[in-house]
């Protein structure tokens, strides 16, 4: 697939963080760009929690301006995780084995294959996306109760490299923002439910305050979480999803 015309491309050895690498870089930067390190030493993920990316495994990051308000520029990590979604199924041959994890996991036949951190620098906004390509982290190193990481070479035995990695999900990217910019959410939303893990199914959403248990209904045009629970439908914008 030809790179996105547009995008600029930065690949590192090493690095502290593709986030704190596009944070420096913004200054420099003429367009959207995407900033791929073979290594991180300092990553992190949702929540304050560390995220390890050994080399062998994916790690980049999308920089680009903000043009909306926040709560709409925050819906592209559904434009994301749907782009990683295609980005499997097309370098592995087996899109089933895939399925989307609201907000914006990947899981590979259950576990978590994948990551997306979103932040917002001034005003531009850094999506942050790992993937475990080759290695992935033992169980007891993630949260009680958390789906369990997995790798892509663990599960379907085949070793990916990032950089044709990066090349495949920048043009699925660059394919879906399009459609987001010309068509809004809908889309992304209707094609992300479509292969939306546990669907139907009830799941526990916990935040820094609550805890909700409910049948997952739905993710809603703000790209809330839709539980209907005994006390009725509750909409959720942020918390960790367990099965
Ligand atoms: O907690 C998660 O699931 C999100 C993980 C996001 C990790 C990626 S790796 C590339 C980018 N750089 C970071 O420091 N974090 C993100």
């Amino acid at each position: 697939m030809p790179w996105p015309v547009g995008y600029g491309r930065f690949v590192f050895d090493s690095l502290d963080s593709t986030l704190s690498e596009a944070a420096r870089m913004l200054p420099t930067l003429q367009g959207p760009a995407w900033i791929l390190a073979h290594e991180q030493t300092a990553a992190r993920g949702r929540r304050g929690r560390d995220w390890s990316t050994p080399r062998g495994n994916f790690a980049a990051t999308l920089v680009m301006r903000r043009v909306e308000v926040p709560g709409v520029a925050a819906l592209r990590s559904f434009v994301a995780s749907l782009a990683l979604y295609r980005s499997f199924g097309a370098m592995t041959g087996q899109p089933d084995a895939f399925a989307l994890k609201w907000p914006n996991d990947v899981l590979l036949q259950g576990g978590k294959v994948a990551g997306i951190l979103l932040e917002s620098v001034g005003d531009h906004l850094t999506i942050g996306i790992g993937v475990n390509l080759r290695h992935a982290p033992g169980a007891h190193e993630v949260e009680a109760g958390a789906v369990t990481p997995v790798s892509v070479a663990g599960v379907l035995g085949l070793e990916l490299e990032a950089a044709p990695f990066l090349d495949v999900l920048a043009a699925e990217y660059a394919v879906l923002e399009s459609q987001f910019q010309t068509h809004g959410f809908a889309p992304i939303r209707r094609a992300w439910l479509a292969h939306a893990a546990r669907l139907g199914e009830v799941i526990t959403a916990r935040s820094m305050r609550d805890e909700t248990r409910g049948i997952f209904e739905d993710v809603d045009l703000q790209g809330s979480l839709v539980l209907a629970t005994p006390k009725g439908r509750v909409k959720i914008t942020a918390a960790d999803v367990f099965f």
